[in-house]
């Protein structure tokens, strides 16, 4: 990133030190100076007609006229060169004279000059100016040589900063460019990152009633069973089947149908939503008319209150006569027996199917639980046969 509080010759580190650290690597001493300081008077009058020259030549070339691109640009040129020249002549190489290459060398950069025109149009000017100092000097040709000799060091030491210009603002649009790479990347890593999530939420939801599909409630499974061992709580699992929805789907349509497994799901959601503090669990649909539930952290009793809150949320079906029956198979840590997620789906699924010979016909909902003490409703069965 560029540091716009400082000077151009600053950003470059171009300081007193380092200038005369280039003058005496090109062998520009205060001879050199004195010769082109000498040559002002000279010069001076022949600068204007110079600079014509010198764009007369520079707009023959196509590139250069459509980046130069129109005449008011062409007369602030003439006045910049004007300058230039002058300023060769003027015997003073000091930081005012470094900053003024160094602006001209950032300007180039800014309105399109490539180095290799910036180099051709240099090539032009040294022309120019060695041919008007030849004939200016016809007489004197030991000074002709020596001055000759002095600017081209000078014009080489404007080359390089002119180019180190240059090479500064490519650096830095390079930053720049690496800069929006690095904030595209992140940008692009976020977005993978929540695509992924989306992925991976919606590979867990049945697509029907947006609970959990059979995949998610095994993945579930484990930690909720390492939590019930770490804490010495049950889990309770439900497997619940609508009775006779064939029934229901042959009355009212696939899509009645449909709507009606929806607001089961949203029921048994909502059960899982209100668990009293302490519990919790997740509500999946195993397919078809077929649920599954996993309940930690209750007791018996309490598990029988929610199993009779979940068929009281139930009636608020109306649509449909809507009956369900339903295994619940706990597992109680601390028993020595280690059930696999199968073994209790299998257990509540056994404990389901007892219910429903009871339910069929009957249009009532009924359960079968472990553990329970019986009555007309809640049949007990034996937990461990
Ligand atoms: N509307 C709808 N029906 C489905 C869907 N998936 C399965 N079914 C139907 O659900 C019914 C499930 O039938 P079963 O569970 O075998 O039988 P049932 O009629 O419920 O009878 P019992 O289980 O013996 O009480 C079948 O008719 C399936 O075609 C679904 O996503 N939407």
């Amino acid at each position: 990133m560029q540091n716009i509080s400082q000077s151009l010759a600053e950003q470059l580190r171009i300081g007193e030190l380092e200038l005369s650290r280039r003058k005496r690597l090109l062998d520009f001493d205060h001879t050199d100076a004195a010769n082109l300081l000498e040559c002002l008077p000279l010069i001076a009058p022949r600068i204007g007609e110079l600079v014509n020259d010198f764009y007369l030549a520079q707009t023959q070339q196509p590139e250069i006229s459509l980046i130069i691109g129109d005449k008011d640009t062409l007369s602030r040129l003439h006045g910049a060169m004007r300058r230039y020249v002058t300023e060769l002549f003027s015997g003073d190489y000091d930081g005012e004279y470094v900053s003024s290459r160094l602006k001209i060398g950032q300007v180039h950069h800014r309105i399109g000059v490539s180095p290799k025109l910036y180099l051709s149009g240099i090539n032009q000017l040294t022309g120019l100016l060695e041919t008007c100092l030849q004939e200016l000097l016809a007489e004197h040709e030991e000074r002709f040589l020596r001055t000759r000799r002095s600017l081209q060091k000078l014009m080489l030491l404007d080359n390089q900063l002119v180019f180190d210009t240059y090479i500064a603002a490519l650096q830095s649009e390079i930053e720049n460019v690496n800069h929006q790479l690095e904030e595209y990347a992140s940008s692009l890593e976020q977005t993978v990152a929540q695509r992924t999530q989306e992925l991976t939420d919606l590979s867990n939801r049945d697509p029907l009633t947006g609970i959990f599909n059979q995949r998610a409630a095994q993945k579930m499974f484990e930690p909720l069973k390492q939590l019930a061992d770490q804490s010495l709580k049950p889990i309770c699992l439900w497997y619940l089947d609508v009775n006779h929805f064939k029934m229901i789907n042959d009355g009212m349509g696939h899509s009645q149908g449909d709507k009606v497994l929806q607001q089961l799901a949203d029921t048994i959601d909502q059960t899982i939503k209100q668990l009293p503090k302490g519990a919790q669990g997740y509500a999946s649909r195993f397919g078809g008319d077929e649920f599954c539930v996993a309940i930690f952290g209750l007791g018996d009793a309490q598990q029988q209150a929610q199993i009779q809150q979940f068929f009281g949320r139930l009636k608020a079906i109306k649509a449909v006569s809507l009956s369900v029956s339903l295994g619940a198979a706990f597992y109680s840590p601390g028993h020595g027996i280690e059930p696999t997620l199968e073994d209790l789906i299998s257990r509540a699924d056994s404990l389901m199917y007892m219910a429903k010979a009871v339910a069929h016909g009957s249009g009532d909902n009924e359960v079968m639980m472990d553990n329970l003490p019986e009555d007309t409703k809640v049949q007990r069965i034996p937990s461990r046969a």
